[in-house]
């Protein structure tokens, strides 16, 4: 299932060339909404949206709470593509399919990254309805070798061995951390390791209480696959994990967590995550000098 077949260049390209013959967008800045935290796409203006259904080359969302659609629009006068919904591994798609999006960012012209998730917390001091900035991760699928980067190296997108190191740009994490402060949401932030693993089926309590050993702040089943292939092509990346539940890591809690409950504390508090990278999208930097005018 896990085919170690990558999708090559040229197939990303005729996904990239298909979208720039269909918008006039150029974005600069790329979005994956994490599950319930889709609203984001809606903010966009001027917007051009597709269904995954209708783009060449691109998989399709299983998973309740990722509507499935690209949305391209204009954010705080920069130039946005927003993934709603996007792929995991464990619904069946391989690593190179799952990432896929991430790699036609990059020949759209994207120069940064962000990436956004519901997560679980192991740190005992993040409650549900915190916003974590991820400042690195544990990508526990890539450490036995289920990685994007398997395979025969793409060298058109980047080097067989990558660094990995600061790929959570630092300075974007320091401006996120200053706006939440001007927006008085600091109480609710703090940065920590994300880690992912490979669901679909939520951590027992003996896995729970390895994470928690290992120094793990938050867990989710998304997110590393993506940010190793942008790092690998030379995207900026900044990542929030939203906190919806308490990882169960006592034999004597009776708690239990649902994908449904993952929802609806992620839609809780959207409007507070849509409202921060709104603005990090205003405040941020972009070196390119790619913008888009009369956006079909
Ligand atoms: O896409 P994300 O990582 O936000 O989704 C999380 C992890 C699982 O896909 C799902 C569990 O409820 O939410
Ligand atoms: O507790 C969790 N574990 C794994 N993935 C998750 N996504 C949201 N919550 C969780």
């Amino acid at each position: 299932m896990h085919s170690k077949k990558q999708i090559s260049h040229d197939e990303c390209q005729e996904t990239a060339d298909w979208l720039m013959s269909q918008t006039k967008h150029r974005p600069q800045v790329a979005i994956i909404c994490g599950s319930g935290l889709g609203m984001l796409a809606d903010t966009l203006k001027c917007q051009v949206s597709f269904a995954y259904s209708d783009i060449p080359g691109f998989p399709q969302s299983t998973v309740q709470g990722h509507a499935g659609r690209l949305v391209f629009g204009e954010l705080k006068e920069k130039t946005c593509v927003c993934m709603q919904g996007r792929f995991h591994m464990y619904e069946g798609h391989s690593l190179s399919k799952t990432t896929f999006p991430v790699r036609v960012f990059k020949l759209l012209g994207v120069e940064t990254l962000i990436v956004t998730n519901a997560a679980g917390s192991l740190a005992d001091d993040l409650q549900p309805g915190d916003i974590m900035i991820i400042k690195d991760h544990v990508n526990f699928p890539g450490l036995v070798g289920l990685n994007p980067l398997s395979g025969p190296n793409n060298d058109e997108f980047g080097p067989r061995f990558p660094a990995m190191s600061g790929c959570y740009d630092k300075g974007l994490r320091c401006l996120a951390m200053e706006i939440a402060k001007q927006q008085g949401i600091a109480s609710l932030m703090q940065e920590g390791v994300y880690a992912m693993v490979g669901g679909p089926n939520f951590e027992t309590i003996a896995e729970a209480k390895l994470l928690y050993r290992l120094g793990v702040d938050a867990v989710g089943m998304s997110t590393a696959p993506e940010v190793v292939v942008a790092a690998h092509c030379g995207l900026r990346v900044f990542g929030l994990s939203l906190i919806t539940n308490k990882v169960v890591k006592s034999y004597e809690d009776s708690d239990s967590v649902s994908h449904e409950g993952v929802l609806s504390a992620s839609q809780l508090r959207s409007h507070t995550v849509q409202q921060l990278v709104i603005d990090l999208i205003g405040r941020m930097e972009i070196n390119n000098s790619k913008t888009t005018n009369n956006a079909v």
